[in-house]
This record gives structure tokens, sequence and C-alpha cells, in this order.
């Protein structure tokens, strides 16, 4: 299987790169060769990338992807009340099934809006790790662990058993984590029975972390420290790849802790937006050289996962919080939703940028449309102006998932069916 891209313009998102002009050869899995001309070889999957864009495919580190199925059904709520009067119930209700399709829902979301790579924390993992196999995207798969409650062996059991069955499988696309929900679901003795199962397995962790200021104040309450601090004292940052999604009220203590883990935070600018909780001190991070990727949280509150429309979110709440317009610059929001997701997934060697010997996760995006011409600055196009329907082409592993925005692994008429059931079921009398 080998696939030549020609005359795409292509933003490699290397450091020394300006987008140019050129081809692409893929061959199996990987990236072989960029070039101004390469020669088409028999067999060679031709497409034509005049007037599109090649970049790589943006990577959604913070996702829940079932809550698909709950998109749209209760907004306006604040965080607590949403998650405890409508997600958990909704949740407490939803099969195995329903989780597989709910899934893939979010899974054609984001193909279709140029996602090539993911990270999710949900129940019921082994359908949602079917759902990756079948579909052909790249994902980091967590069991949430919430430890408020009794029980709290048997999600540990199945977080173990997640690691151990799924760890590298579906052509090495999936990759595991461990998921304490967050410091206000997770007292210290299993958090740091987690902390030492990572470290001894060398397995990354994913975690919520100080999403909103009533978490701080109870933490706070709680432990007489911050949600950070907590986490440290725990061991945390010291022994693990951690994955920290949100990080919206960190203080520059906070901060300081941070600096040299390996990992960092997630930025969800749209379900932080929606649910008022904060804007996050992302371009203070950055600037303590702490990693920042980019993410969308579940569409229960982002409503949508269109990582077009998070670095639209992101870039813009920086500038706006600041009153600086030169805060965080297409090119730097645009190597979040890249490079920095990347890290945080701990795949910053194989995707994130289009270089030889890298994974072949990429996109193509059509810039024929009113919206996208005249062409002045790529990078400035591409965060401000570009969504997810302009992506006309993903590829994944090498595989093409979609093609003149024609999925071509989901059966999306099936989809639709199942969904609407299932979702409907799912939400009467909540
Ligand atoms: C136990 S699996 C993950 C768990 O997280 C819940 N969730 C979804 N969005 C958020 C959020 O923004 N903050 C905290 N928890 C969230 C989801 O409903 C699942 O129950
Ligand atoms: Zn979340």
């Amino acid at each position: 299987m080998s696939i030549l891209i020609q005359q795409a313009t292509i933003l490699t998102m290397k450091d020394t790169d300006s987008p140019f002009k050129g081809d692409i050869r893929i061959v199996g899995d990987r990236i072989v060769e960029i070039a101004p001309h390469i020669q088409a070889q028999p067999g060679d999957d031709i497409m034509d990338g005049q007037h599109k864009v090649a970049m790589p495919g943006l990577i959604n580190a913070h996702q829940h992807t079932p809550m698909s199925l709950l998109r749209a059904f209760s907004d306006d709520l604040k965080l607590m009340d949403w998650l405890d009067r409508k997600m958990l119930p909704a949740e407490a209700r939803m099969t195995p099934e329903d989780i597989y399709w709910g899934a893939q829902l979010s899974i054609a979301e984001m193909i279709r809006s140029g996602t090539t790579a993911y990270a999710d924390m949900y129940i019921h993992m082994n359908e949602i790790a079917e759902a990756v196999t079948k579909t052909g995207i790249r994902a980091s798969l967590t069991r949430g662990m919430v430890f408020v409650e009794d029980d709290g062996g048997r999600r540990l059991q199945e977080a173990v058993d997640l690691v151990q069955r799924w760890s590298g499988k579906a052509e090495g696309r999936i990759t595991t984590m461990y998921g304490p929900h967050s410091p206000y679901t997770c007292p210290v003795e299993p958090l740091r029975e987690v902390i030492t199962m990572a470290e001894q397995e060398n397995v990354p962790i994913h975690i919520h972390l100080a999403e909103t200021k009533e978490e701080v104040v109870k933490i706070r309450e709680r432990y007489g420290m911050t949600p950070t601090e907590y986490l440290e004292e725990a061991g945390m940052f010291e022994k693990a790849h951690v994955l920290l999604a949100h990080g919206v009220h960190l203080n520059r203590r906070d901060i300081g802790r941070l600096k040299g883990m390996r990992g960092g935070v997630a930025h969800n600018p749209v379900s932080n937006l929606k649910l008022g909780c904060g804007i996050a001190p992302i371009t203070e991070m950055i600037a303590q050289g702490i990693n920042v990727g980019l993410g969308t949280d579940g569409a229960g509150s982002a409503t949508t996962i269109d990582m077009f429309e998070e670095i639209k979110a992101a870039t813009w709440l920086q500038k706006l919080d600041y009153g600086d317009p030169t805060r965080l610059s297409a090119r730097e929001v645009l190597h979040m939703s890249t490079r920095g997701s990347a890290g945080l997934l701990n795949l910053q060697d194989e995707v994130g940028v289009l270089e030889a010997g890298r994974k072949a996760d990429l996109i193509l995006i059509d810039l024929q449309k009113p919206h996208l011409q005249p062409v002045h600055e790529l990078e400035s196009l591409l965060a401000y102006s570009v969504n997810g329907a302009d992506v006309d082409t993903t590829i994944v592993n090498g595989r093409v998932l979609m093609r003149g925005r024609q999925l071509l692994t989901i059966d999306e008429e099936e989809l639709f069916r199942q969904v609407e059931v299932r979702a409907k079921r799912i939400v009467e009398g909540i």
C-alpha cells in the first residue's frame, strides 16, 4: 500500500519549516519521503494536492467519546449540577452497545473535522477500543476511576484489564493510560496506588485538574492545599507521565510545580467557556516550558468536537484575557493542537509533525472556498478561518479514513439510526 500526494502546500510543523509546495509519499503506515517532486511508482494511490494544504492531523488530547450521545441534552448548568444531576444518571443507563455507538459517533465527527488521534477517558472501554479498531483512528484509552463510591476495586481491575488487553493493539494505534478521574473523586490512598502502578508499569496517567473554583475550595477544605499540590504531594509528577485535563485554576506556584513534568496540560477552552469555568493561564504555562496541548472534552459539554473551533477559542481567549493580541499566535496554537497534544499522548516521536520516518497521520484541507481565499499567511488562515468541514481527506497510520469528505470506515446511515434510538432511551425522564 503506497500513497503519493502531489503538489500540496505542505505545513510540516517542524520548528524551522515554512509552508512549501511538494509531494508526500506514504508506504504502509509511515511517511517515507517529502520533497518538491517525487516520482510516482506503479501501484501508487495518487492524490491531487493542488489547492490543498497537507498538515499533521489534529490531536484531541481530552475526550469522553460516548458523551456525544448526550450532545445538547443538558446545557446552561454549573459543572457539578450538570455532572451529578444529568450526566451521571444518563451514563448509568448506557449499555456497552450504547458506548460503542456513541464512541463511533464522536470518531466520525473527529475524522470529518481533521482529528487523527485522541485521548479518551470513560467506562466500558472494551467497546470504545472496538470502535477505535473498526474506524481506524489513533487513540489513547483510559478507564476513568471515581473512588468516592463503593467498588473502586472493580474500576481499578477494569483499568488494569484495559492496559493489559489493549496496549499496542489495532496495528499499534491504541495506547493506554490510567485514569484517576480528578482530585475531588480520588482520596489519597487509591490515588497513591494508581501512581505506584503507573510508575512500575510505565503507564501514563490521565486526570482532570483544577477545572473549577469550587474544586479548589473543596480540596483546600479537605487537604489544606491546592489540587495541584495534592497531586504533587502524592508523587504524581515525579513518578509518571501525566496528561492533566483543564488546569484552569492554577496559581503561580502551581504552575511552578508543573515545571519539568513529563506530559503536560490539555486545554479545553470551549468546554471551559460553556460551563463558565474560567480561562486557563496557558500562555503563562508555555512561558514556563510546560507542554500544553488542546482538547475538546466530551460533546456533552463542548457540544461540537471540531478541533478548529477549539483552536480559535484558545487563541482568542488568551488575547482577550491579557488584552494583548500577540498572545498565543496562530503558529503557537497550531503547535499546541498537533505537537503539544502529541506530547500529552506520549506520541511525540511518532505523530504531530510531517517528516519521513513518522507515522502517516495527516489531513488535506481544501482551500478553494470563499472564506479561505486569498492565501497570505497560511498559518493565520488555518488558525482563524478554517473549520472542520474544510477537511477533505484524513489519513491515519497510512490508511485513508476520509476522502473527498466520504467516510470510508464508518457507515453513517447505520450509525445515525443506532444513535437516534439509543440517545432517546438513555435520557428519557432525566
Ligand atoms: C468515569 S469516566 C469519566 C467521567 O468524567 C465525566 N466528565 C465529563 N466531562 C467532565 C468534566 O468537564 N469534568 C469532570 N468530569 C467530567 C464523565 O461524565 C464521566 O463520568
Ligand atoms: Zn473531561
